[in-house]
């Protein structure tokens, strides 16, 4: 695998790989722990089903949900002379890479804002993806350097916001609205997740606020989807079989 090293030899190999992937949407949220990292999984699964190609970057350095999800978590990559190999994920086989396979220690270092930008950029040009249909990138909470750089780095066609409906989610999900806007990424619309919870015994549903729905109204967005708090969702992906959960929460919804 060759060495980059100008900035300008990475960002002349991220663009030339980038060219390569028809769509590159990134999953953000603002917020930590709304389910970022199953949407963005139930999202990939979604497009693979349709015969996509579809690759997943796990951007969330310091917390890598994404190896887990899959049960890839002790999975190591090889090299080729393209750079590294991502991992495929067993059913579809999703086009996989995160930090985590490899540098498992990276989530348990504390990284300063530049360093962060830096390693993330050199990852990006040695991730060998190929071609693909759709780049799927599960982006860290928050709206710091990471998404920042993410979005710096590659052409995005688009943006998921990940809300709940609760009051204290909509504001920080709001900041992640307007940052996307301020780097000019398209916003392609809201899902909502745990938005309500049916009651296994007597089918009663609960819902827990509208607030996503006011936020979709404010910026004219859409709900793409609104995905329940449901328990078999959270027992697939602990157990790494999230390609074996069956409810299809996107059906119809191109992106
Ligand atoms: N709709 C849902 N129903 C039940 N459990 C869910 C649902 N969505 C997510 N979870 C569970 O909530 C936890 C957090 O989800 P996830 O890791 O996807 O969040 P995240 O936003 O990516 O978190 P972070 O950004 O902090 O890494 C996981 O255990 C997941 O299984």
């Amino acid at each position: 695998m060759a060495e980059l090293k100008t900035d300008d030899e990475i960002e002349e190999t991220i663009k030339r790989k980038m060219a390569h992937i028809k769509r590159k949407i990134a999953v953000m949220s603002g917020k930590g722990g709304v389910g970022k990292s199953t949407v963005t999984a139930l999202l990939a699964v979604h497009l693979a089903k349709q015969g996509k190609l579809v690759g997943i970057l796990d951007a969330d350095f310091l917390g890598p949900s994404i190896p887990k999800l899959f049960g890839l978590e002790r999975k190591k990559p090889l090299s080729s002379i393209d750079g590294i190999e991502p991992i495929l994920s067993p059913k579809y086989a999703i086009r996989i890479m995160s930090m985590q396979f490899v540098t498992p220690e990276a989530a348990a270092v504390i990284w300063r804002g530049p360093m962060i930008s830096r390693v993330l950029q050199d990852f990006l040009a040695h991730v060998s993806w190929g071609n693909l249909d759709y780049l799927i990138i599960d982006m860290p909470p928050g709206t710091g350097d990471v998404p920042i750089t993410v979005m710096q780095e590659v052409p995005l066609d688009g943006v998921v916001m990940v809300a709940t409906p609760h009051d204290l989610t909509a504001n920080i999900v709001e900041r992640a609205i307007n940052m996307a806007r301020t780097m000019d990424a398209e916003v392609l619309g809201i899902v909502e997740n745990m938005s309500y919870y049916r009651c296994p015994d007597c089918g009663r549903i609960a819902r827990f606020g509208n607030s996503a729905a006011l936020l979709a109204r404010k910026y004219g967005l859409k709900i793409i989807a609104s995905i329940p708090l449901e328990e078999d969702l959270a027992r697939y992906g602990d157990a790494g079989v999230i390609e074996e959960y069956k409810t299809d929460y996107f059906e119809g919804i191109e992106l």
